[in-house]
């Protein structure tokens, strides 16, 4: 592949012998990775018994490298959330932050939601992940990554790092900057990246970087733990962005990353004053692993910051809304959910516990929707059904993956079961993928008109 010649010339330079063996790597083809959902399955086990053949990521138990020939993305598993494809490198990021079930994270730079599903598996669906993407058209995708992975525990916003510092200060136990960069560790991955490059572009994404990173420590609690990430080599964009950021805050503290799996230290050599902590941050390079270019750095807050001390969010449904989500739940599951109900016109939805206020910010979804209110009938939406375990479902239609029925529903059809069961719950080899209504010996489609299979 064609690369830019002031890049060449710059990697030349900072790798000097290294440099052959770097640049060999863009002769090779891509890296394919998946990474299962432990809130559906248990990786390993799957990871035998799955349609592909998969060998483990070594720097991230729940990822897997699958050959070039094979489509997982086409597969009924990814509509029902038992995977995310991800670059493998990617998925060393959320393995440095690696949140606790309950703890309050937020991750800043979201979409398309790789790093977002990994924090909120990490968390078990328990405390709150805010998942936050600044372009409108971006959020969507990353709204639907959400509800498919099944993240109930998942606020996803659209603003800017501005105005949820604003809103946040001294608030979240963990932050994930994974910055927009000059995309460098991608060029093999996505070639228009490297049209899109030039030595001003890298300067802009560090300016860039720098104002999105004062806004997650204004964020940050005493004690709470940063990672930052790109995607580019650049020491502008990485060690020199993290000089700043300990030079601006001097009471952050860089941690470790444990080098294991192939990631190797970051570069004290290529920072302005030649700091030495910078080995604590990683790099994961093509050419000593299977995977694209990465940096990762994680830093802990020392000062004394004032606790947050916002309001929580207060449950507005009306009693009409729940009453029907409660008939719906006598019909059609056997658990019932407990939690702070809240409307956004006919949705209803649960929030993620101890949810904060949100009015006056651009909220895409909060939790779990539920579903929505009808001319007095409760509807379910398609993430109650990705949400859900098919034990919980009084009624199921579980499809073979490898049936015509399954590719039918996935297409929008209905299907004749000769069942008059009212709602349930379509799986895929025993994972939820759909709802379905069985009315007189057939079964009305629910499968999103967006999602569907064309
Ligand atoms: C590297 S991507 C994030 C990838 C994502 N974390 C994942 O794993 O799927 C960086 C994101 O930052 C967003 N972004 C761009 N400018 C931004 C800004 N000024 N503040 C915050 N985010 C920004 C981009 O739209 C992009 O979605």
């Amino acid at each position: 592949m064609r690369l830019p010649e002031a890049f060449v010339a710059k990697m030349k330079k900072l790798l000097d012998e290294e440099a052959d063996e770097f640049f060999a790597v863009y002769e090779n083809e891509k890296i394919n990775g998946l990474r299962v959902n432990p809130l559906k399955t248990d990786p390993g086990a799957w990871a035998k018994t799955a349609p592909f053949s998969l060998s483990p990521v070594p720097f991230c138990p729940t990822g897997f490298y699958y050959e070039p020939d094979e489509q997982p993305g086409k597969h009924p598993y990814h509509a029902a959330g038992l995977y995310y494809i991800q670059e493998p490198s990617a998925m060393a990021v959320a393995e440095a932050l690696r949140p606790a079930p309950g703890e309050r994270v937020l991750d800043l730079c979201a979409a398309p939601g790789g790093k977002t599903t990994q924090l909120g598996a990490m968390m078990e669906n328990k405390g709150l992940l805010v998942a936050n993407e600044i372009h409108p058209k971006r959020v969507k995708a990353l709204a639907e990554n959400v509800e498919r992975f099944g993240l109930t525990n998942t606020v996803v916003v659209n603003e800017t790092p501005e105005a949820l510092a604003e809103q946040f200060p001294g608030f979240f136990d963990k932050i994930l900057v994974d910055a927009p960069c000059s995309g460098e560790g991608m060029f093999r991955k996505d070639e228009e990246a490297a049209s899109f490059w030039s030595p001003a572009y890298v300067e802009e994404c560090a300016a860039r970087q720098r104002r999105i990173l004062e806004s997650a420590y204004a964020m940050l609690k005493e004690g709470g733990i940063l990672v930052y990430s790109t995607c580019t080599f650049s020491p502008e964009e990485n060690e020199q962005t993290i000089e700043w950021l300990l030079e601006t805050y001097d009471d952050l503290r860089l941690l470790p990353i444990a080098k294991a799996g192939g990631l190797e230290p970051g570069r004290p050599e290529w920072t302005k004053t030649n700091r030495s902590d910078l080995v604590h941050a990683a790099r994961l390079w093509p050419h000593r692993l299977k995977g694209e270019g990465h940096f990762v750095a994680k830093l802990q807050k020392q000062r004394s910051t004032p606790p947050w001390q916002g309001r929580r969010a207060k449950a507005n449904a009306p009693k009409a809304a729940i009453r029907l989500y409660r008939q719906f739940e006598q019909e059609a599951l056997w658990t019932e959910r407990d939690g702070t109900f809240v409307s956004f016109g006919a949705h209803l939805t649960v929030l993620p516990e101890r949810c904060p206020d949100l009015s006056g910010l651009k909220i895409v979804r909060a939790g779990l929707h539920l579903g929505d209110v009808k001319k007095e009938r409760f509807e379910p939406n398609h993430a109650l059904a990705l949400a859900l375990r098919t034990e919980e479902a009084k009624h199921v239609l579980d499809l073979s993956s490898a049936s015509r029925e399954i590719v039918q529903y996935w297409r929008g059809e209905t299907l004749s079961t000769g069942g008059d069961r009212g709602w349930l719950l379509v799986a895929v080899d025993g994972f939820p993928f759909a709802w379905g209504k069985e009315v007189k010996g057939t079964v009305k489609n629910f499968y999103p008109k967006g999602l569907r299979l064309v």
